[in-house]
Parts: C-alpha cells; structure tokens; sequence
C-alpha cells in the first residue's frame, strides 16, 4: 500500500485514479510520496519514507529540488498541462493593460447610485482610455510550454510578436508560428517591444532579471505583464519605473504588500492555473507520473532525475538505484551482484546534471540484503525495491 499525502488540494479526477494499491493519508510523515501545486515544502523535514513529490504544476522554485535529488526524492512536475489557463489570463493581462478597465470598472463602482451617472460616464470616460493591443508590438521572454501559446495567440489578434528564449526546446519550436520574429538578445526585446512578457522559470539566473538597468533600455510606457513569479522583477526598480511613467502598466499574477495597492499596478491572485481544466490537466498527469514511478520505477517529467523508462518490470526482481553521475558507478553495482551471483536480466542508466538513475531487472527477487549492499556504495543516495 502506498500512502500518499496532498499538501494542497488536488482535483479529484486526478485522485480517482490511484488504484486500491493507494491511501490518501493527512500526516506528510508517513507519506511515499507527496502531491503539491505551491504549498512551500522548503521548510518542511524531508521524512525517510517520502519517495517522490509530484507538482502539478510546472514551477518548482517552492521545492528544495537539489536537497530532495541527495535523498533519492524524486520531484515531478506537469509541463504544459496548464498552459492553456494561463495563456488565457494573459491575453486578458494584454487587454487591461491597454485601457484603464480596472480603474474605470473601480469608478463606476463608486458613482453607480447616481441617478446622473450615464452623463457622469460620458464626461469622465476619457481618463480610462488607452490604446489598441492590434499593431502594437509583443515581446515574449522564455517560449516554453505558456510563452508559445501567448506568442502565437497574440500574433493572431494583430500583434507584432517578437520571442526570445536562448534555450528554446525543439518542441516549443515546432510549435511557435513562423510569423513569430525571434530575438538574439533581451536588449532587442526591451528597446522595441509596446508591451513585454515573461515566461520563464524562477532560479538564480532569472531573478530580478527586470530590473532598473533592464527598464533603462525599455520604450516609455511600456506595459509589462508577470504570470510567471514575483521576484523575476526587482520590485524596487519596478516601483521607481512606475512612478515616472516609464512602465504604464505592470499586470502581475503575484500580488505583494507593496505592489498591489498602486494604481498602474493590476494584481490578479495568482490565477493563471485556476481552472477546472488546468486543475484537472495537472492532477491526472501528477497522479499517473506518481504511480508508474512508485510502481514501475519509470520516471517522466522529473526536475531533479533523468527520464528513465524500463517498462513494466516483467523479471523476477527490480532495483531503483539514485546515485551521484560519476564514473563506475554501474561496475560497482553489476560487480556487487555478481559477487551474490546474481545475475542482470536487463539494465537501463540515465543522468542529468549531477544525479544519475539506475535500474536494474534481476532474476530472483530483490531483498533487503541485496538493497543493503547496493546502498553501501560511495555516492548511492538511495535503493529503493520496485519488486
Ligand atoms: N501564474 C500561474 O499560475 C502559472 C502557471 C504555470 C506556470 N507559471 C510560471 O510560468 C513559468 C513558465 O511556465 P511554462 O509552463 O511555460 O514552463 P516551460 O518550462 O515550458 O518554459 C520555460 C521557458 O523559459 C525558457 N528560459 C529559461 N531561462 C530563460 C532565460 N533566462 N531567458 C529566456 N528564456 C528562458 C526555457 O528555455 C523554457 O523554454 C513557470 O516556471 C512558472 O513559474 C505560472
Ligand atoms: O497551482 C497553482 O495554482 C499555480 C501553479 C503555477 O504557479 C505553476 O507554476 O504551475
């Protein structure tokens, strides 16, 4: 039986889908693996029993990746599966960034019990006006799974698109429109783009990379949307930005103390994945990502460990080995098993970065001597008996 413990709540399409073989459990303790969206798990102890943590979602930045990797805590997350409700959200961003709708829709409010307030309307109307979105130039920074989609949506609704991603997979190339013009530097973006996108991750590299050296070579009055995470912009020098009308309008998914009360700022509580769709997208491919791991020792759409698939393990016995990505590793473990003469029916290794994952099919039934053995080698993180 594999316990598993939700630190947020997850669809419920996604938890049907675990078998009888499954218990959901209230205490993370006792967990084998966990289920989170953006619930921190930085401050929490990780337990020797948790096996794999699955976001549905597609950030990690509230997971101690590398810390769970050193314990043979393997962290999934779900690319792609909300995409869709965070393109969504930020065409709407595009569209009140363009006029002052929330400024307006907040006045009318306040004027609506007034038998005059069609005359009202007409005479205040002009302070809530903007500019058309159609014609006006798009900078799209990181085309993964969302930037693609928004890419392609806008260029559709008349903008000019222009993307920059240096890493860009082959898959999001396949699917950005060959009318996207692609940017060699950030610099291109930020000097010729009206309004300007970001989509990446959140990490070391990314932090405050919209910052005040960054808006220096942005247009006055350039509208920057954030669906991504809070601190990629420097709040500081967004503030000052702000303040002298260099940026006109900053729509972010990521409200803070001091952001939200501006008026130029429109903060949305982090809605881009809240969806019924989304929700459901990322609970199904958590789940399954979850059970043909704990089950099969098959990894998909991990941050911290390779993909790695054997296919359902039809042998006797089968090994998950986690270990540093070092040189003999793989003698060491086929010498340990030969010394019991054991013999290897089938072998697959994979790493990335620093870690490397092994699995290892044998003809008898795996045992905790034979784990214990294969767990006393230098740089083994953890050996975890699938069957
Ligand atoms: N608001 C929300 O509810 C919500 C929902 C989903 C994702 N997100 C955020 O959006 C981010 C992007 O999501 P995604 O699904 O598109 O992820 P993704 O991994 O598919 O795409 C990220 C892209 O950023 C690119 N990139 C990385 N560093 C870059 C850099 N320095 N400059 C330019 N490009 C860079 C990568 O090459 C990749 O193509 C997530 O990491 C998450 O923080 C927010
Ligand atoms: O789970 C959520 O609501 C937010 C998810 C989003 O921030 C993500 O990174 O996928």
């Amino acid at each position: 039986m594999f316990k598993i413990n939700c630190l947020n709540p997850i669809a419920k399409i996604g938890l049907d889908n675990f078998s009888e073989e499954y218990a959901i459990t209230d205490n993370y303790e006792e967990a084998d693996a966990v289920l989170v969206r953006s619930a921190s798990v930085h401050e929490l102890d990780l337990p020797d029993s948790l096996q794999a943590i699955a976001r549905a979602g597609a950030g990690v930045n509230n997971i101690p990746i590398d810390k769970c990797a050193e314990k043979g805590i393997v962290v999934f997350n779900t690319p792609g599966a909300n995409a869709n409700g965070v393109k969504e959200l930020v065409l709407t961003g595009l569209f009140l960034a363009s006029r002052d709708i929330i400024g307006g829709v907040n006045w009318v409010n306040s004027v609506k019990d007034d038998p005059d307030v069609a005359k009202l309307v007409e005479k205040n109307k002009a302070k809530y006006a903007g500019i058309e979105i159609s014609g006006k130039k798009l900078g799209v920074i990181g085309l993964g799974a969302i930037g693609v989609l928004v890419a392609n949506a806008a260029m559709k609704l008349g903008m000019e698109v222009y993307g920059y991603d240096p890493f860009i997979s082959v898959r999001s190339a396949w699917h950005l429109s060959k009318y996207i013009k692609p940017s060699k530097s950030l610099a291109e973006i930020y000097k010729e783009c009206d309004f300007i996108s970001i989509h990446v991750p959140l990490s070391d590299a990314t932090q405050g990379m919209l910052n005040e050296e960054a808006f220096k070579m942005m247009k006055n009055g350039v509208r920057i949307l954030n669906f991504s995470r809070d601190s990629l912009v420097n709040e500081e020098d967004m503030i000052a930005a702000l303040k002298v009308g260099k940026v006109f309008k900053y729509v972010t998914d990521f409200p803070t103390p001091k952001m939200a009360p501006l008026n130029e700022v429109v903060a949305i509580p982090h809605l881009g994945a809240s969806t019924c769709e989304s929700e459901d997208n990322c609970a199904v491919m958590a789940v399954s990502q979850l059970m043909d791991y704990l089950e099969n020792g098959t990894i998909r759409n991990s941050v911290n460990y390779p993909d790695c698939d054997n296919g359902y393990p039809d042998n006797a016995g089968r090994l998950a080995i986690h270990h540093k990505n070092i040189p003999n590793m793989i003698g060491q473990f086929t010498s340990a098993l030969a010394q019991e003469n054991i013999n290897i029916s089938d072998m697959i290794n994979k790493s990335k970065g620093q870690y490397a994952y092994t699995l290892v099919d044998i003809e008898i039934p795996s045992t905790p001597e034979i784990k214990q053995k294969i767990k006393a080698i230098e740089g083994v993180y953890r050996v975890r008996i699938v069957k």
